[in-house]
């Protein structure tokens, strides 16, 4: 035994061509891992790694014509698609009203709240709000399981507190990771798995058959993250349809919601959605990713330089016009529009302050049902009855698919519209200073944080990531300075030392110097000042969390 780890812990009994690389924390877990389930999900990785692999290659084609001064259009090629007069199936009745949907990682205490907050939908997200560790991957599954059969509970001791499901539960949605991540703790055939068909496959494995015992027969549920073609899509619609073969389910019973998330993807909404149409569940605007995405799509353009992130709000010109055009597109095909993530989160001990923040969520989810999205998200418990209320108060029945905005016109140029306002010093800074925080958590396993009252995850820390790479990149001139400063190399060394020292204060000496903050800080600088921008920034992350059993320490 070396470090904690033996090779009891691991799972002996794999199938041939897969090795489990990483240790299991207690041997409930064993079970996650069975033989006949990993035989599951290396039969869809052997099938489908060819075409995720061909995919991520078109991404890196699309993006070198982007890069080569092209903008992202829509495809004259699918014109007719777009045009055409087709429906997705229709929408099964447990998820026809899904007008408040709370989102949270596949944590146990968590998942019990969120089932319990009163929303109509939970998320349970591998992804965004999930800092990718084997034990969370693994745990995250063993809890969903749990969740699924009604077992999960979690004892607070320091509490005194006892969790446990309610009678009624939200239904729940599963977020596997995007395609370009891998699970390096699973290796088939001497190649690390894909970590969406390990997310989607193991849960797709153990809880199928629950779900068609309820629910009508339909589910599991899925929400798809950061696809940037149809022809990604595809290849889901490819996966559910293989799974539901080798599992006897009725074709279709998987639903699915893609978000559109990437500025690829917005051109591609009907496309997306004819792919899936068996299996679909609508679309969800993913501000966040997509502010992220369309820094990322632009990235070789001086011309394109974002304001401050704060400034980026939903009722500028590009948001507005993609989340206008996302409800016309779904509600001509039949399915929900879904609408974001606000990112305000109730603060406890300043009840002014959680006024602001409240109103601020209240007119962003006003905003969005008046658009005529069906139901939204909402980052915690304490926000459920507020976002309820409002879609309580604004959309009369269980959605609002009958309103169809046939009075919207969006253009190319109306989605590629730069937004409005002025880059500053402290835009700099607070990028920095949460971009290095959010490291810091992701590292230490936390996926999701409150950082100055706002909820900050992945797709946020993105944000701040390539924001500053942008800046950097082509010398961004700051507004408000007495003299005319532009961002450099210089200027963000002494941006990162000054906001480490802040955090230090603010975190205090003792957890400064046991969490992993230098380490972030490193990583988070090296990412802003590369010469080429990095795709994500968890997949130069990822190699700092993968912890091999000892004795079959190897290179990533
Ligand atoms: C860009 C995107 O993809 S958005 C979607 C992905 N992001 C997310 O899902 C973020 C979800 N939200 C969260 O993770 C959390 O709300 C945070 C990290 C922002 C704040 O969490 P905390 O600091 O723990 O909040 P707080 O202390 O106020 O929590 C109070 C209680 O609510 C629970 N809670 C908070 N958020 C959630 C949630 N989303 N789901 C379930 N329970 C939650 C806490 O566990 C805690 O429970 P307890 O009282 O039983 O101990
Ligand atoms: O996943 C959601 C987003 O906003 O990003
Ligand atoms: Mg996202």
């Amino acid at each position: 035994m070396e470090n904690g780890y033996s090779s009891k812990s691991l799972p002996l009994d794999a199938p041939a061509g897969i090795r489990i690389r990483g240790p299991l924390s207690e041997p409930s877990l064993n079970r996650i891992l069975s033989r006949e389930a990993l035989q599951f999900v290396a039969d869809l990785e052997r099938e489908f790694r060819p075409r995720v692999k061909f995919n991520l290659g078109c991404r890196r084609e699309e993006q070198a014509r982007y890069d080569s001064g092209e903008l992202p259009g829509f495809d004259p090629a699918t014109r007719e698609l777009r045009e055409g007069d087709w429906s997705c199936s229709k929408t099964p009745a447990v998820i026809a009203d899904r007008r408040v949907e709370i989102t949270g990682p596949v944590e146990r205490k968590m998942i019990i709240n969120a089932l319990n907050s009163g929303a109509k939908v939970f998320m349970a997200d591998f992804e965004d709000s999930l800092s990718p560790t084997w034990d969370n991957i693994v745990r995250g599954q063993k809890n969903l399981c749990d969740a699924v059969n009604r077992s999960i509970s979690f004892e607070d001791k320091a509490r005194n507190k006892h969790y446990k499901l309610n009678d009624k539960t939200a239904v729940l949605f599963v977020r596997p990771r995007g395609w370009h991540l891998q699970e390096a703790h699973i290796e088939i055939d001497g190649e690390p798995a894909t970590g969406a068909l390990i997310d989607f496959g193991l849960y797709y494995f153990h809880n199928h058959s629950s779900f068609r015992s309820k629910h009508d027969g339909y589910g599991p549920f899925f929400y798809l993250p950061k696809m940037q073609h149809s022809r990604e899509a595809a290849v889901w619609n490819a996966v559910f349809d293989r799974a539901e073969e080798r599992m006897a389910a009725p074709r279709g019973s998987i639903r699915a919601t893609v978000l559109i998330e990437t500025l690829p993807a917005v051109f591609q909404m009907h496309e997306i959605l004819y792919e899936l149409r068996e299996h679909s569940a609508g679309l969800n605007c993913g501000r966040w990713d997509y502010i992220f995405s369309f820094v990322k799509t632009v990235r070789a353009h001086p011309d394109r330089l974002l304001p401050d992130r704060f400034q980026v709000g939903m009722t500028q010109h590009f948001l507005k016009s993609y989340t206008e055009l996302l409800i016309q597109t779904c509600h001509r095909r039949g399915v929900h529009a879904m609408g974001g993530m606000a990112a305000q989160i109730p603060i406890r001990d300043d009840p002014a302050a959680n006024d602001t923040a409240f109103e601020l969520v209240r007119a962003d989810k006003l905003r969005e049902v008046k658009a005529g999205h069906d139901g939204t998200w909402a980052a915690h418990p304490g926000l459920i009855e507020l976002v309820t209320k409002v879609f309580d108060d604004n959309m009369p029945r269980a959605n609002q698919l009958h309103i169809k905005r046939d009075d919207v016109r969006v253009t190319e140029a109306d989605l590629l519209q730069m937004p409005r306002g002025v880059r500053t010093l402290e835009g700099l800074r607070h990028n920095t200073r949460v971009g290095i925080q959010y490291l810091a958590a992701w590292l230490t396993g936390t996926g999701s944080v409150p950082l100055y009252n706002l909820m900050e995850d992945a797709a946020t820390a993105e944000i701040s990531r390539v924001q500053n790479w942008q800046w950097i990149k082509y010398g961004a001139v700051l507004d408000g300075e007495i003299v005319a400063v532009s961002v450099s190399k210089e200027l963000f060394g002494r941006v990162v030392e000054e906001e480490m020292g802040r955090i230090e204060r603010e975190v205090g000496k003792k957890r400064f110097e046991s969490g992993r903050y230098r380490e972030a800080a490193a990583l988070f600088a090296r990412q802003c000042t590369k010469e080429d921008l990095d795709d994500f920034l968890t997949l130069d992350a990822y190699r700092h969390i993968v912890k091999f059993v000892p004795a079959l320490q190897a290179r990533l």
